[in-house]
């Protein structure tokens, strides 16, 4: 099973991101909390890997930087209860999740779908397969993000409003969830922008550490 996940970017078939899911993330932007998760989804043709570079879309004057924990769906599933989504949980990936924040911006200003923001080509940088016995901890543990060797996230996942359960769950309620789909998990304060030529460095724990570059 874990041998066949680790092709997840080939055999899932979306990706489902949860936003403003830190209560450090809201406290610092200074809106309440959501009351439910709220969703959008990624392209699989977002996914890229080390070795390869973001490229800043097209028209883009503000990149941001989200770094998130993934996870892998194990099997297809829909309606999962809280207390059973472990069974579910196939294994982690470290994702950013890129975002052109002025695209970003211009969509919720005129009320229109903000999908180009999140879903450009290279918007999801991902580390490879973690196995699910490599993250035991994952309802508390530590994601970082450096720019150019300076730390600008680092928080732990015990800080999410809706835990990795409640939000599979949650999702597996409206959306059905299938072997290899990617569910990530917001991104904690500290998002910012990257430019041309900066390069990124993310980690979960000490389980793995991964390298982007940013180019036009
Ligand atoms: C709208 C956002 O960029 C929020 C987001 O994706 C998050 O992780 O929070
Ligand atoms: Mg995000």
């Amino acid at each position: 099973m874990a041998e066949r996940l680790k092709q997840f970017r080939e055999i899932g078939k979306k990706i489902v991101a949860v936003c403003r899911n830190y209560k450090g993330l809201t406290a610092a932007q200074g809106i309440p909390n959501p009351k439910t998760p709220s969703l959008f989804a990624k392209p699989t043709t977002a996914y890229i890997t080390e070795g390869q570079s973001i490229r800043i879309p097209e028209g883009c004057n503000l990149l941001y930087h989200e770094v998130e924990l993934g996870v892998v769906i194990k099997q297809k599933c829909s309606n999962v209860a809280v207390s059973d989504v472990d069974e579910y949980i196939g294994g982690f990936v470290l994702a950013l999740d890129m975002t052109a924040k002025d695209f970003h911006n211009e969509a919720k200003a005129n009320s229109r779908p903000w999908f180009l923001s999140k879903g450009f080509d290279t918007s999801c940088p991902v580390s490879d397969f973690i196995e699910k016995e490599k993250n035991p901890n994952y309802r508390d543990v530590r994601l970082w993000l450096k720019v150019d060797g300076a730390m600008k996230q680092d928080d732990s996942t015990s800080d999410m409003i809706f835990s990795v359960p409640e939000v599979i769950s949650y999702i597996s309620k409206y959306i059905t969830l299938e072997e290899g789909d990617v569910v990530l998990t917001g991104t904690p304060d500290g998002q910012g922008p990257v430019t041309d030529g900066q390069i990124m460095e993310a980690g979960l724990a000490d389980i793995v550490s991964m390298k982007f570059s940013v180019t036009k």
